[in-house]
């Protein structure tokens, strides 16, 4: 069986459905439970830059495993939609309507990575879908491989999963230029009403966090630490420094621990470890980023705001051989939609050149054939990356970091992965 990454009361039935002769291709939700039909329609956006590369090794080997557990039974019916370069360069528009209808009506998708420009241009697409589907959970599990690379000496001691905020913060990019007519509007504002100082020429950017987005997303991942027999929970923040933003992500998740989950959770307050029961804590950022590296066996769930989740997941990735290999998923627990996506971006050096890792890509695709209870498919993915790099058939990224590898391009490494399955 393998690891599932959601929690059980999103628990999925796949025994169905067909009315009349009409298979239904449609994901739904009905109750508490996803309803996935044997042939789903799953929308995908290839993405920017080395999307295209990853993508279609992906798809190879998303199709090879459904093939080899359902024998024909089962199968995906892939619908591209279009976001970033492909689709401005096809119609004017960054990210389309449309695009965001099809990942709201067949609720489960997939997406390689699209360009954010630096200090201009268009904002984050990413965020921007993130935030109009409410995708409020950004879950970003660090899976070890035996045999992959690593700057540590126990990688395997890193068994975490990041629950990232993924709708505030400044992340949200609510920012004004330095020198703008906005910004010398907010600046005088601030100082006749506060007295805050704020040096000419500055660029001013707002952190909101709420205590709505705090405690959903703390729920979910006191959730999924009890669904899962995990030890703990850490809310991650630098409240001392952002005491009403950051602190107040740490007392409001604390209080949804001691509020909704009295009986399941302790704290180090209320005294020794309680078998069966999920401690809560809390660490200052800095601190943790030191302590994943000396002491990651005390780390197990992290709960935490955006920017921090986005730092986190990656500097936890370096740990298990980069992010190249680390999968994530954007979801919204209480309506069940999703969307898949890779951890790392575009690596516009090696686009179109069939070079990069595309296992951050297929191990979302292993995560989301989990959250759709096709865990079969699931299996036979993980299994592949598995042997394919014991077996030191890798790719660039692992190849210059291990002796005696045999260096393939991503294809080459789709095709390792569906041997080995
Ligand atoms: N969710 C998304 O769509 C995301 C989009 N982005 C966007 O991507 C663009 C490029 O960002 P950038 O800062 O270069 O970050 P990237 O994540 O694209 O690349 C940084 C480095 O990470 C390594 N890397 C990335 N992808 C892979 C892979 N598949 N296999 C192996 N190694 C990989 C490479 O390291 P090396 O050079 O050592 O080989 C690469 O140079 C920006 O526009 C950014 O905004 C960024 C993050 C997420
Ligand atoms: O949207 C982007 O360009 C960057 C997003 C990102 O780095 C992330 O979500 O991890
Ligand atoms: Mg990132």
């Amino acid at each position: 069986m393998i690891d599932t990454f959601f929690p059980i009361h999103l628990a999925m039935r796949t025994d169905l459905p067909t009315v009349g002769n009409i298979v239904k291709q449609k994901i739904t939700k009905k109750g508490t439970s996803l309803q996935v039909p044997d042939t789903p329609i799953i929308p995908f956006i290839e993405g920017d830059g080395t999307g295209k590369d990853i993508w279609s090794a992906a798809v190879r080997v998303f199709d090879a495993a459904v093939r080899k557990a359902y024998k024909g039974k089962r199968s995906i019916i892939w619908q591209e939609v279009y976001a970033g370069q492909k689709s401005f360069d096809q119609n004017g528009e960054w990210l389309p309507e449309e695009t965001v209808e099809k990942f709201k009506k067949y609720m489960v998708g997939i997406k390689g990575p699209l360009t954010t420009p630096i200090g201009g241009g268009i904002r984050s697409l990413n965020v921007t879908l993130r935030r109009q589907l409410d995708l409020f959970v950004c879950q970003r599990p660090i899976i070890y491989f035996e045999g992959i690379p690593s700057p540590v000496k126990h990688p395997e001691y890193i068994d975490m999963v990041v629950f990232r905020e993924n709708t505030e913060d400044v992340y949200a990019g609510f920012e004004l230029e330095a020198e703008s007519q906005d910004v010398e509007k907010l600046r005088s504002f601030l100082k006749e009403t506060y007295g805050w100082e704020i040096r000419a020429q500055s660029g001013i950017g707002i952190k909101p966090i709420s205590k709505f987005g705090t405690e959903r997303l703390v729920q979910a991942a006191i959730q999924y630490a009890i669904d899962h027999g995990r030890e703990s929970v850490t809310l991650v923040h630098k409240g001392n420094i952002m005491k009403y933003t950051e602190g107040a992500f740490r007392s409001w998740g604390y209080e949804v621990a001691k509020n909704n989950f009295p009986n399941q959770t302790y704290t180090w307050d209320e005294g020794e470890k309680t078998p069966g029961k999920v401690l809560v804590k809390d660490t200052i950022a800095d601190a943790f980023l030191q302590q994943i590296l000396t002491r990651p066996k005390e780390f197990d769930v992290i709960a935490t705001m955006n920017l921090n989740g986005d730092y986190i997941s990656d500097a936890l990735a370096a740990q298990v051989g980069g992010i190249g290999i680390a999968p994530g998923a954007n979801i919204n627990y209480e309506t069940g939609l999703a969307i898949f996506e890779a951890t790392h971006g575009t690596a516009p050096k090696y686009a179109g050149k069939d070079m990069v890792n595309p296992s951050s890509i297929i191990l979302s695709g292993y995560m989301m054939f989990s959250y759709m209870g096709w865990t079969e498919v699931a299996d036979l993915i993980k299994k592949g990356i598995g042997k394919a790099i014991l077996a030191k058939t890798v790719t660039y990224d692992f190849a210059r970091l291990m002796d005696g590898a045999t260096k393939v391009a991503t294809s080459e490494f789709a095709d390792a992965i569906i041997r080995n399955m």
